[in-house]
């Protein structure tokens, strides 16, 4: 049996279902890109006040926000920790990379 031989009813099913996947994958690359905006806008304000990149207090209150959603939400929490986790780590990166192009930029002589 392959994916070639599924019966009628059964392709259409999984046609409808994988229709909603997509659509939902779309908000979710929609939603992280609007968040990327925000934060990368965070990492200039922190960049241009001498803030450190990452700030672990915050980090803290939201996973433990985030675990109490999922748990609402029936989604495995530690998921929801992991996932949070791996957005976080990309974002710190990012502003380290800020932080230290503003440094360049204030540092350099202008001439
Ligand atoms: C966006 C921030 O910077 C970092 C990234 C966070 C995030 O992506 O949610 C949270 C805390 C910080 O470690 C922030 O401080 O709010």
């Amino acid at each position: 049996m392959t994916m070639n031989d599924i019966d009628e009813p059964v392709r259409a099913e999984l046609n409808r279902l994988r229709e909603s996947i997509d659509n939902i994958d779309a908000a979710v690359v929609h939603m992280l890109a609007e968040r990327f905006k925000a934060t990368q806008q965070v990492g200039l304000l922190k960049a241009r006040h001498h803030l450190p990149p990452a700030d672990p207090a915050r980090e803290s209150r939201q996973i433990a926000r985030l675990r109490q959603l999922a748990e609402s939400a029936k989604l495995d929490p530690a998921f929801a920790e992991k996932l949070l986790n791996f957005i976080v780590a990309e974002v710190i990166r990012h502003h380290e990379r800020i932080a230290e192009r503003s440094a360049g930029e204030s540092g350099a002589t202008g001439a």
